[in-house]
C-alpha cells in the first residue's frame, strides 16, 4: 500500500491530529460543549492540512478536513438538505511587510477567481462571519414549514418548534414576490447583551454559565424542550438562499439579500459590497475596527463572489465553495495559565477575584487580568492557581475566565477560597446572607472605598452636607485633603479654593476664581457653612452615615432607640446587640466587628473631637431590662438540655453569674434543674473560653441597666408590636417625618403589605399598595387618622 511510504511518525501524528479533531467536533457540535478553543481547534486543523498536502498518501475521505461539522444525535428528527450546507475555507493573516504577504491567502483566493473568469477586480458582498449556529428555513407558500441545523451539511437536525420561539424569524413572509418554496440560511446568535444578562443571572442564582454566545446559541436551539429555548434569547440573520421552485432570484448574492430584506429577514447592516483584493482588505479593516461595538460576536468577515453565474464557474472543494472565503480575526478566546487569583475592591466595597495571567493575546489585546466574577463562580469553575484556563475578551466587557482545561492541571494544586480580610485595608470580608458578593466591612477607612464612604458620610440621610457632590469627593480624596470623614471638618476656606482650582486644571475647564473674581468664594464659603451645620446631628444619623455594613436607616434607629448613647452603642458586645429587635447575628457582628476596628475607632474619635453633637442622645431604653438579665445569658450560653424552664428558675433564684457559679451544681438541681443539664452547665463555666464572652455581655447588660434611670418605668412604648405601611405623598407631614414619629412609638414601618401590617396609611396618588390592603382587609387611614393617632400618644409619652 501506498501509506508504507509515509514514514511511521508522521503516520503516527496524522492519526492523532484526526483523532483529537473528531473529539472537539463531537464536543463542539454534538454536546454544544468544546473543551478546547476556536483558535486551537483550527491550529490543529491547519496541522493536519499541511500534513495531508505534503503527504497526499495519507488523504482519506473520511478526513476531519473533507468533513463539514458532525451528524448530531440529539434526539431530534433528521432532515435531507437537498442543496448541502457547506463549510467555509479559511484566512488567517500571517507576519509580513505588505498587505499582499500579510493577506497571503485572501490574495491567493482573489487571483484564483481572477484567473478563473478572467475577470479584473470582481466584485464581491463582504459581511461579518456571524459567531453562532448555521440553521435553514424552509417557507412554503410563503409560510415557515420547517427549519434545520446544520448537522454534517447533508443531513441536519429539525428544530423547527424552537425556531418558532425565536423573534427575528418570520413565520410568514411579506410582500408577494416569494417563491413558492424557499430556503432561507442564516446564523441564530445570541446577542452579547443577552448573553450577559443570561450568566448575570446564573452567577447570582448559583447556576451554570454559558462558555460564550454562539454556546448559548447552539444549546439553547438544540433543546429538546421549546419553552427553554423561548426563555434564552436568540436573534437571527439570513446570509444565503437553498431550495428555490416557482419563480428566479436576482442574478448577484447581494440583490439576494435586498430581497430577503423585503420578505422580512434581518440581514446584518454591516453587509456590503467591495471590489478587488483592496476592498476585500479594506473591508476587513473597517470591521475590525468595529468589532466591540458590534452587538454580537463575530470571529471574522466573510467574502463571497458577487455574481452567481460567476459562482457556479468556480465551483465547489469537498465542504467549501470555491467561491467564498471566511477572513478570520484575532480569537475572543485563549488559553493561558492562572498565576495568581487576587481581590479587587470595588468602590463601594465588593470583593471581586480577579485571576493574574501569563500574558496572552486576545482578540487583538494582551491580557494579564481576567475577571473571575464572585466567590461563587471561582467554585463552581473551580479555577486554582497553576490551571490552565480559557480567557475570553469580547466587545468592552471585561476579559473573563469561561473554564478550566481539567486534564492539564498540575499536581498539588489547592482549591481556592475567598480570604477572611481585605488586602487593600486588613478589615474583615464579610458577606450578606443569600448574595453573591463579599464586601470589605472597613468602609470609613479602606482606601479603596474612600469615596464612596464620604459621598454616603455626607447624604441627605446621613449628616446631610449640602454641596458635597461627587465632584468635590473625588477632588478632596484625589488631592489628597480628606482622607476619613473626620478630615471634613478641618476644611479651611483656602483649602476648597486651591482644591477647586486643581480640579479646574484637571478637567481642563477654566477656574471660576479667575472668571470671577471675588464672588466666587461664596460657594466654598457656603459648603465650610454646611460642613459646620452637619456637627449637630442626630444619632441615627450619624450612625447610618458611619457607613457600617448592613446598617440602614432602620437599624440605626433601633440602636438608638434602645441604646440611648453612642458610647453604648460602641461598647456593647455582639451577644449583647441580639437582644434588640431586628438586630440578627449578622447586624450584630457587623456592628461588633465595626467599633472593633481600631482604625475605625480613630475616626470615631476624630469626628467626636470636632464637634460632633447629637441632639438626641438619650438614656438607655427602660424597656431593655426585660430584655437582659442571667435568663437571657444562659440562653446564649446554648448550654445543652438546658431548656427555657430551668433557664427562669435558675435566674430567679441566682440572679448573676457570680451567685450562680458560687451556688454550685447541687444547689442548681434543688432550685429544679435537671442533672444531666447541670454537668453540663458545669462543665461550660469551668471552660474559661466557653464563658468569657458571657461574662463579658454580663458587664455590658450591668452598665446599660445602671445608665436607666432608676425612676424609669419598664413600660412598653404605645405602639409597640404594630407595622404601619405609608403610601402615596403625604401632604402635610412627608414619609420620612411620620415614619420617625411613628418609630418613636415603637411601631415599625414597612415597605410592602402583608398579612402582619395593621395600618395603611394612604396619601395622595396611593397606588397598588392600596389594592393590596383592600384584598387582605387591612384598615386604610388617610393623612387626618394618622395625625390624630400620633397627637394622641405624643402628648402622653
Ligand atoms: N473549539 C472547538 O472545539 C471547535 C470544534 C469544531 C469547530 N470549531 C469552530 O468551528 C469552525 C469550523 O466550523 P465550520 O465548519 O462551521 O466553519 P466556520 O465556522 O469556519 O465557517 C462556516 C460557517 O460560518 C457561519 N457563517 C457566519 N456568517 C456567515 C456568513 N455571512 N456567510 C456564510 N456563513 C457564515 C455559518 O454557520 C457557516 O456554517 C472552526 O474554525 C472553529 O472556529 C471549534
Ligand atoms: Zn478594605
Amino acid at each position: 500500500m501506498s501509506q508504507r511510504t509515509v514514514p511511521a511518525d508522521i503516520q503516527a501524528r496524522a492519526a492523532d491530529l484526526r483523532e483529537r479533531i473528531e473529539q472537539a467536533n463531537h464536543q463542539y457540535h454534538v454536546l454544544d460543549d468544546p473543551t478546547i478553543t476556536d483558535a486551537e481547534y483550527d491550529r490543529l486543523m491547519r496541522d493536519l492540512e499541511s500534513l495531508e498536502a505534503e503527504h497526499p498518501e495519507l488523504q482519506t475521505p473520511d478526513s476531519p478536513t473533507r468533513k463539514v461539522g458532525a451528524r448530531a444525535s440529539g434526539g431530534f428528527n433528521e432532515v435531507r438538505h437537498a442543496i448541502p450546507m457547506l463549510s467555509l475555507n479559511n484566512a488567517f493573516g500571517t507576519e509580513g511587510e505588505s498587505e499582499q504577504e500579510r493577506f497571503r491567502e485572501v490574495a491567493e483566493f482573489e487571483r484564483r477567481i481572477e484567473q478563473t473568469l478572467d475577470r479584473r477586480e470582481p466584485v464581491f458582498s463582504v459581511e461579518p462571519k456571524l459567531d453562532g449556529l448555521a440553521i435553514s428555513l424552509r417557507y412554503e407558500d410563503g409560510v415557515f414549514v420547517q427549519g434545520a441545523t446544520r448537522g454534517d451539511g447533508e443531513t441536519g437536525e429539525d428544530v423547527t418548534a424552537n425556531l418558532r420561539t425565536v423573534r427575528a424569524i418570520p413565520l410568514r413572509l411579506r410582500g408577494k414576490d416569494w417563491p413558492r418554496v424557499l430556503e432561507v440560511r442564516g446564523e441564530v446568535i445570541m446577542l452579547r447583551k443577552d448573553f450577559e444578562a443570561f450568566n448575570d443571572y446564573a452567577r447570582k442564582h448559583d447556576e451554570k454559565t454559558l462558555a460564550n454566545p454562539r454556546n448559548g446559541a447552539a444549546g439553547s436551539l438544540r433543546q429538546l424542550d421549546p419553552a427553554i429555548t423561548a426563555r434564552r434569547k436568540l436573534s437571527f440573520f439570513a446570509y444565503a438562499v437553498g431550495v428555490v421552485e416557482g419563480a428566479s432570484l436576482p442574478s448577484t448574492h447581494s440583490a439576494t439579500l435586498q430581497k430577503l430584506r423585503d420578505w422580512g429577514f434581518p440581514v446584518s447592516p454591516e453587509v456590503g459590497t467591495a471590489k478587488g483584493f483592496k476592498g476585500l482588505i479594506a473591508y476587513y479593516h473597517r470591521i475590525g475596527e468595529k468589532r466591540d461595538a458590534l452587538p454580537y460576536d463575530i470571529d471574522g468577515v466573510v467574502y463571497k463572489l458577487d455574481d452567481y453565474a460567476g459562482q457556479q464557474e468556480m465551483g465547489f472543494v469537498s465542504r467549501a465553495p470555491r467561491w467564498a472565503i471566511a477572513h478570520k480575526f484575532p480569537a475572543q478566546e485563549q488559553t493561558t495559565t492562572v498565576e495568581a487569583i487576587e481581590i479587587q475592591i470595588g468602590r463601594t466595597g465588593a470583593a471581586t477575584p480577579v485571576a493574574r495571567l501569563a500574558p496572552v493575546q486576545v482578540a487583538g489585546v494582551t491580557v494579564t487580568n481576567a475577571t473571575l466574577h464572585n466567590a461563587d463562580q471561582v467554585a463552581r469553575l473551580d479555577v486554582r492557581v497553576g490551571d490552565t484556563v480559557i480567557v475570553r475578551r469580547a466587545g468592552d466587557v471585561i476579559p473573563e475566565v469561561v473554564r478550566v482545561i481539567a486534564e492539564q492541571r498540575p499536581a498539588h494544586t489547592k482549591a481556592w477560597h475567598m480570604p477572611s480580610h481585605c488586602p487593600v485595608c486588613g478589615s474583615e470580608l464579610l458577606r450578606e446572607e443569600g448574595q453573591a458578593a463579599w464586601r470589605c466591612s472597613g468602609g470609613l477607612i479602606c482606601p479603596a472605598q474612600r469615596k464612596e464612604a464620604l459621598i454616603h458620610f455626607a447624604g441627605r440621610r446621613a449628616m446631610d452636607i449640602e454641596g458635597l457632590g461627587e465632584r468635590f469627593v473625588d477632588a478632596l480624596v484625589d488631592f489628597g485633603y480628606v482622607h476619613t470623614p473626620a478630615d471634613l471638618y478641618k476644611l479651611t476656606l483656602d483649602d476648597f479654593l486651591e482644591m477647586k482650582r486643581r480640579a479646574d486644571e484637571r478637567d481642563g475647564s477654566t477656574p471660576e476664581t479667575v472668571k470671577q473674581g471675588k464672588v466666587a468664594t461664596k460657594w466654598a464659603e457656603n459648603l465650610i457653612e454646611a460642613i459646620q451645620a452637619s456637627k449637630r446631628t442626630t444619632l441615627p444619623r450619624f450612625l447610618f452615615g458611619l457607613g457600617i455594613m448592613h446598617i440602614g436607616e432602620s437599624t440605626a434607629k433601633t440602636l438608638a432607640a434602645w441604646l440611648g448613647r453612642l458610647e453604648f452603642v460602641r461598647t456593647t458586645p455582639e451577644m449583647v446587640l441580639r437582644v434588640l429587635p431586628d438586630i440578627g447575628g449578622e447586624v450584630a457582628q457587623s456592628i461588633d466587628g465595626f467599633f472593633e476596628q481600631e482604625g475605625n475607632q480613630k475616626v470615631v474619635d476624630a469626628l467626636l473631637a470636632s464637634g460632633i453633637t447629637f441632639t438626641d442622645e438619650a438614656d438607655p431604653s427602660p424597656r431593655l431590662r426585660q430584655k437582659l438579665g442571667l435568663d437571657v445569658l444562659l440562653d446564649m450560653a446554648n448550654v445543652p438540655k438546658l431548656g427555657p424552664k430551668s433557664t427562669k428558675q435558675l435566674a430567679s433564684h441566682f440572679g448573676d453569674l457570680k451567685s450562680l457559679q458560687d451556688a454550685g451544681e447541687a444547689k442548681w438541681i434543688t432550685a429544679g434543674m435537671p442533672s444531666a443539664a447541670a454537668s453540663n452547665l458545669k462543665a461550660f463555666l469551668a471552660d474559661p473560653k466557653a464563658s468569657a464572652p458571657l461574662h463579658e455581655a454580663e458587664a455590658a447588660m450591668q452598665r446599660l441597666v445602671d445608665a436607666i434611670p432608676q425612676t424609669a418605668k419598664a413600660q412598653t412604648a404605645p405602639l409597640d408590636g404594630q407595622t404601619y405601611v405609608l403610601t402615596g405623598t403625604l401632604t402635610s407631614l412627608g414619609r420620612d417625618a411620620a415614619t420617625e414619629r411613628l418609630e418613636a412609638l415603637g411601631a415599625k414601618v414597612s415597605g410592602s403589605v402583608s398579612k402582619k401590617t395593621s395600618v395603611v396609611v394612604a396619601g395622595e396618588a396611593a397606588g397598588s399598595k392600596l389594592d393590596k390592603a383592600k384584598e387582605l382587609g387591612i384598615p386604610v387611614w388617610d393623612e387626618g387618622q394618622l395625625l390624630a393617632l400620633l397627637a394622641e400618644h405624643e402628648g402622653g409619652a
